[in-house]
């Protein structure tokens, strides 16, 4: 499968998390790994799978790597209908208000240019016991499996 690994960042950690999703892949598919600060709204294709890892900053707000992105999105409002995607999002349960917003904001966003999420939802919380490589990569393979089939009926 042809899958770019998106990532909102802004310490760095969302950044790490994509680049080893994206080289334990690349046995397998053909990978790229991006930040969404160099992706322009009009380069998705409809035979990627997007996996986007992203952070959480600030009240609940997107990272700044992934600010722009948004925007852009807001102000060009591109058509992503035959666009599949899915989130992994980086938080802090300390957070408790805003646990996770960045990944569920940019779920949103993708969602109301019409792109079809794939799976769950990961969060990633970074006062908890996992380490965000141990639950990202059974995550990846499960919504890459679910991927494979909506994209074939979608094909
Ligand atoms: C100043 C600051 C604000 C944050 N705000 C939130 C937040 O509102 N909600 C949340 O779930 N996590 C929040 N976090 C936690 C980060 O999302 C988490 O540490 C993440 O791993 C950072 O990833 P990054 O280095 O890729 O940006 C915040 C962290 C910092 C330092």
């Amino acid at each position: 499968m042809k899958i770019t690994v998106l990532y909102g960042t802004e310490t760095g950690n969302a950044e790490m998390l994509a680049e080893d999703i994206a080289s334990e892949l690349q046995s397998e598919h053909t990978v790229e790994c991006c930040n969404l600060c160099d992706f322009p709204p009009d380069a998705f294709k409809s035979d990627h799978l997007y996996l986007i890892v992203c952070s959480t900053y600030g009240d609940g707000e997107l990272p700044a790597s992934a600010q722009p992105f948004a925007e852009a999105l807001e102000t060009t409002a591109p058509d992503l209908s035959g666009i599949h995607f899915a989130v992994f999002g980086l938080g802090d349960s300390e957070y408790e208000e805003t646990f996770n917003f960045g990944g569920k904001r940019m779920a949103e966003l993708l969602a109301a240019r019409g792109a079809t999420q794939v799976g769950e939802r990961a969060k990633h919380d970074a006062s908890g016991s996992d380490m965000p490589e141990d639950i990202a990569l059974p995550w990846a393979e499960e919504v890459i499996a679910l991927a494979a089939e909506k994209m074939q009926e979608t094909a």
